[in-house]
């Protein structure tokens, strides 16, 4: 199936934690890797996060800095890329900041078994793409927005989001940035939640480069089998 090419970007502790053991934001990122991160955006067709980001940050995932924006509108764009919250069950908040800030189109994907009603509040407010039966099919989601002509797709997270389009074979390059910190806990969202893989499917990565940003460390890496 088509697809747009796919990359992830999150900032973890040096022990692989992207937030506390109580799902609680942490500042990992300085300024200059939010500044990395808000140009990556800016270059991205679309922006996609899971909704438990969205339920534990209501992140707005828009463009900051007004030059990129400018940018974007002298290029004939939005200012912000498509925003994309995967949402298997509509939970969704009305008064989310996704839906306050910014132009540009909000997608949210659902599985066929969210509630109808939550579907069509939220069909004031953004596309609601339907697919998978309990979750959401992200192959068939990946498909769908390169058919609507996205053709780079940022992935901001979780954990489990992160699982979800790496399980699925989904993503060409991973990018993560390693903050001086460690979060600890058992329970804490790390890089890679879900199942997790066995051995046989453990994807191979091959490292892209290496960058040293204030006190963190960011890592670019290619996902194997994955040729551009
Ligand atoms: N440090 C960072 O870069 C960063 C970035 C984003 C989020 N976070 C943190 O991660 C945590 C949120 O991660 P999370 O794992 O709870 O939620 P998530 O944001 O990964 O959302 C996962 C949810 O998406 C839905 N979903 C639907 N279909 C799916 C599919 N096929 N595969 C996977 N998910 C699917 C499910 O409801 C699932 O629970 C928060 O604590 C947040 O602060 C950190
Ligand atoms: N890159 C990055 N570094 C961090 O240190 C951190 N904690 C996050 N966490 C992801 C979070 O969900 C959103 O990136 C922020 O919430 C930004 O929110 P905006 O979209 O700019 O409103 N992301």
């Amino acid at each position: 199936m088509d697809k747009p090419f796919v990359f992830i970007n999150s900032a973890m502790s040096a022990d692989g934690k992207l937030s506390t053991k109580e799902r609680k934001q942490v500042r990992i990122s300085g300024k200059l890797d939010f500044e990395r991160v808000d140009e990556l955006r800016a270059q991205a067709d679309a922006v996609m996060v899971g909704i438990g980001t969205v339920l534990s940050d209501d992140p707005s995932l828009t463009v900051k800095s007004p030059e990129r924006k400018a940018a974007r509108k002298a290029a004939g764009k939005n200012e912000n890329p498509v925003r994309i919250i995967v949402d298997s069950s509509a939970r969704t908040p009305l008064d989310a900041d996704i839906f306050k800030k910014g132009d540009g189109l909000r997608i949210i994907a659902v599985s066929t078994s969210a509630p109808a009603e939550k579907i069509e509040k939220l069909e004031e407010k953004a596309l609601v793409i339907k697919t998978g039966t309990f979750k959401v099919d992200l192959t068939e989601l990946a498909a769908k927005l390169k058919e609507m002509g996205i053709n780079t797709l940022m992935v901001e997270g979780g954990a489990t989001l992160n699982w979800g389009m790496l399980s699925a074979g989904l993503v060409d390059e991973v990018y993560t940035f390693v903050g001086n910190l460690i979060i600890g806990g058992k329970t804490a969202p790390t890089f890679t939640d879900g199942e997790g893989f066995s051995e046989a499917e453990i994807p191979e990565l091959e490292l892209l480069s290496t960058e040293k940003i204030e006190k963190g460390i960011l890592l670019s890496w290619k996902v194997k089998g994955k040729e551009k």
